[in-house]
């Protein structure tokens, strides 16, 4: 089979890893025999540096053209403040928008190779390590809601605003549900309905929702709780569903635990047709081109394309495989390097997962 991919390496590390990511999906289709064709397009500060803006009507064409988008990260203090107010992270929300990728999946599966990088204690990561999946809405919530400044008592204010409407919910809640359904059955939904009225109609459509899933177990957690549970008892999540920005945060929290924020794929999914894949870290200014990123979590974000938009099973299980086999054999990038094992900059991890393919 053929198959049209649009690429975005971006800003930092993005075409660090962006780039052994793409070598290790070349493999995977000499090996099964399908042809991967891809568009690189520009998006966040390499656009901003090219063209004049972080999102050119190009590539946002061309992703709607492709099959599935494969993205680094985008972002960096160069473009934090320039004085058009455009920014590399606008490209990212603004694609995210334009594809109506509203569901984004984010699995923390901590390798048992990893436990070393795990910061936590051995009797809060159990025997069979954590395994939990976070379904965060990605296309509404405050990244989206109305923004403004002015002048008052004060001095010089401005606010973002926090919107979501029934219909935002349920469609990310009947994602997370039935997410749960094929694993273990249980759905934690995360709010601050404690405060925010927002949140109170979010918690009342996800009530609503559950009706519909009376196999699935569905409970609440305020995100400070859900914060705090995360690190002393990780355990006890299988589904977490949750808004915007409350998932982001969340999110980079649970991949520690699972070792490193280097490791966690994502899958950037809408109603039908095409989902981005990109892993859920930064640009990481500190170690961009300096072959120090961890490549894996890119890697495994292209599993996930594999397996979600092309439905290509076993392909995408020997990719997850590769990246099995290299931890064992005891490799390991600087984020989750521990006492005992090989360190390799970001090529060699690379070369590593091609050998295991
Ligand atoms: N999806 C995207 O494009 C995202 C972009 N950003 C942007 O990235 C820039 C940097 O943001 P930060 O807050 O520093 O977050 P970050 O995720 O880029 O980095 C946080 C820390 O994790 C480390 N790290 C991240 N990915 C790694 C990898 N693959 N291997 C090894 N270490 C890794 C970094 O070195 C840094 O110490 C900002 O401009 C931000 O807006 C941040 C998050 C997501
Ligand atoms: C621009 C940000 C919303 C990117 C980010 O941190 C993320 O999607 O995880
Ligand atoms: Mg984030």
């Amino acid at each position: 089979m053929n198959y049209n991919i649009a690429v975005i390496k971006g800003d930092g590390i993005g075409p660090d890893i962006v780039d052994q990511a793409l070598l290790v999906l070349d493999q995977v289709g000499e090996k099964f025999g399908h042809t991967f064709n891809y568009t690189e397009v520009l998006a966040g500060g390499a656009a901003i540096d090219a063209v004049g803006h972080s999102l050119p009507d190009e590539t946002v064409t061309v992703c709607k053209a492709s099959d599935a988008v494969i993205l680094g990260a985008v972002g960096g203090p160069k473009w934090d403040s320039l004085t058009s107010g455009d920014r590399p992270e606008k490209a990212l929300l603004g694609l995210r928008a334009a594809l109506g990728l509203f569901a984004n999946i984010r699995p923390a599966i901590m390798y048992n190779e990893l436990r070393d990088a795990c910061p936590l204690k051995d009797r809060i990561i159990g025997e069979d390590g954590i395994d939990i999946v976070v379904v965060r809405e990605l296309t509404g919530g405050i990244y989206f809601g109305d923004r403004g400044h002015g002048f008052g008592d004060m001095g010089e204010y401005m606010y973002d605003t926090m919107k979501y409407s029934e219909k935002e919910v349920e469609r990310i809640a009947i994602r997370a549900f039935e997410i749960a359904r094929k694993r273990n059955k249980k759905v934690t939904s995360v709010d601050k309905a404690n405060v925010l009225d927002n949140s109170k109609l979010w918690r009342k459509v996800v009530e609503k929702v559950a009706l519909d899933y009376p196999d699935i177990e569905l409970n609440h957690l305020y995100v400070d709780n859900a914060a705090m549970q995360l690190v002393i008892n990780p355990k006890q999540f299988d589904v977490i569903v949750t808004g915007n920005m409350f998932g982001d945060i969340l999110s980079d929290e649970a991949s520690m635990i699972t070792g490193s924020i280097g490791m966690l794929p994502s899958a950037s999914l809408g109603e039908s047709g095409i989902g981005m894949y990109e892993p859920i870290h930064g640009s990481a200014p500190d170690i961009a081109g300096q072959d120090k990123a961890n490549p894996i979590a890119t890697v495994l974000s292209i599993a996930m394309m594999l397996r979600y938009s092309f439905n290509l099973e076993a392909e995408a299980d020997a990719v997850e495989n590769a990246v099995a086999k290299v931890l064992e054999a005891g490799n390991r990038t600087g984020d989750i390097m521990s006492d005992g094992c090989t360190l390799v900059g970001t090529k060699k991890m690379g070369a590593l997962l091609l050998e295991h393919l």
